[in-house]
């Protein structure tokens, strides 16, 4: 791999600024039913502004010519870089994939959603949380995971999340589901949280540290804000041992992974588990779920593969992941943008994600990426 950077400065937060933002951007958006019908609804000037700052990090790069000074520029503005890529992508997820965003392990007769939910289940009882508990989800997205656990468990739940718009997102239909009294949404960065030390009673993360510059500076937060004795578990996105840097079919997959889903820095599977030890967490367990020979992979719908697919009902969750579908629904994207109906940037978004997508499944199909490496950590009682 690329040598990570040793330390890493914080991004200045600035939360009017961009609480501003996504006033202007997304409007009351967050209100609306659907992801389609949100996407519809953008400040197109603002919107630029998002692919511009997103797309700076990536477009011209390869992964022949990439140099340390390309991943210390993503690095240096982590927060910025992921801020924005979820302004652009967040409706498409929920028009694609629904409102957890994250993949799941899959098993014979059971339904997609169930899948997912069940994912969540086994993360909430890997670290054991019970009625009552204040719980901190870190990188909460709109708020999928944090409700089907809340509604599992009964915890309270607090969501961090760095995106503006996804916590109107997630607080709006926390609202809708009568969540309000067990779910809130915190605007922060997971490298500098403003909650105090010990506050919470266990931590989980799914998919989403690895926005992180560097894991050790998440994974420190997060032992900082936990109760002694407080578990904390996390579904990492890694590489794998088989992942060689010098390999430069593997780092232009490991660079598809980055650039389709906002990515400063991917590190491997060592790394992930050095930072867990070296903040101090006494590591419980851990186990790449990717590898225990499912009879259907996890990234089976992304690939398109509709022979796995185990309720009819699924057909309409996955058939628009299909090459087919991905195809003539990203042409439509650029139609609408020509005629001035989608902001400008809705395409090139989707594209990437679809490039994204194709790397996530190459990466998966040579062992070279996991999205769900479990570590369960318990922060000692003294
Ligand atoms: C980015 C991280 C850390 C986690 C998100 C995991 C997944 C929810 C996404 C990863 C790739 C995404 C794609 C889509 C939905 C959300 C993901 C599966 C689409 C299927 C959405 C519809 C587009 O037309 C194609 C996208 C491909 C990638």
């Amino acid at each position: 791999m690329p040598s990570a950077p040793q330390v890493v400065a914080l991004e200045k937060e600035d939360h009017q600024r961009d609480a501003e933002f996504k006033k202007v951007m997304h409007g009351d958006s967050a209100k609306a039913a659907g992801g389609v019908a949100a996407l519809l609804k953008k400040n197109t000037e603002a919107q630029q502004i998002a692919v511009d700052e997103y797309f700076k990090h990536f477009d011209n790069k390869t992964a022949e010519g990439e140099t340390q000074a390309d991943r210390e520029a993503r690095t240096k503005e982590y927060a910025t870089l992921t801020r924005h890529y979820y302004n652009l992508a967040t409706d498409i997820y929920e028009y694609g994939w629904g409102q957890c965003f994250h993949f799941c392990r899959f098993s014979p007769g059971e339904p997609f959603y169930q899948a997912i939910a069940r994912h969540e289940h086994y993360l909430a009882s890997q670290i054991g949380i019970k009625k009552g508990m204040k719980v901190l989800d870190v990188g909460c997205g709109v708020g999928g995971p944090a409700r089907e656990i809340a509604k599992f468990t009964d915890a309270h739940i607090t969501g961090l999340n760095n995106n503006d718009y996804q916590i109107d997102r997630a607080t709006h239909y926390a609202v809708r589901d009568g969540l309000s009294g067990q779910l809130k949404f915190v605007k922060g960065d997971f490298m500098q949280m403003s909650f105090p030390d010990n506050s919470f009673d266990a931590v989980y993360a799914i998919e989403a540290t690895v926005h992180a510059p560097k894991l050790e500076g998440v994974y420190g937060e997060i032992y900082r804000v936990l109760k002694p004795g407080g578990v904390f578990g996390v579904y990492e996105w890694l590489m794998t041992d088989n992942y060689d840097n010098d390999n430069v079919e593997h780092r232009d997959i490991r660079l598809a992974i980055e650039v389709g889903n906002g990515i400063s820095n991917m590190v491997p599977i060592s790394e992930g588990l050095a930072a867990m030890k070296n903040v101090g967490f006494e590591l419980l367990h851990h186990e790449d779920l990717a590898d225990r020979n499912d009879p259907m992979p996890w990234y089976w719908p992304i690939a398109g593969e509709l022979g796995y697919m185990q309720s009819y009902l699924d057909f309409f969750t996955v058939v628009r992941m299909t090459h087919t579908a991905r195809r003539i629904l990203h042409g439509f994207a650029g139609v609408l943008e020509t005629v001035g109906l989608a902001p400008k940037g809705t395409k090139k978004t989707a594209d990437a994600l679809a490039r994204g997508a194709d790397g996530l499944v190459a990466g998966a199909k040579k062992n070279l990426f996991t999205p769900m490496y479990l570590m369960v950590g318990k922060k000692p009682l003294n």
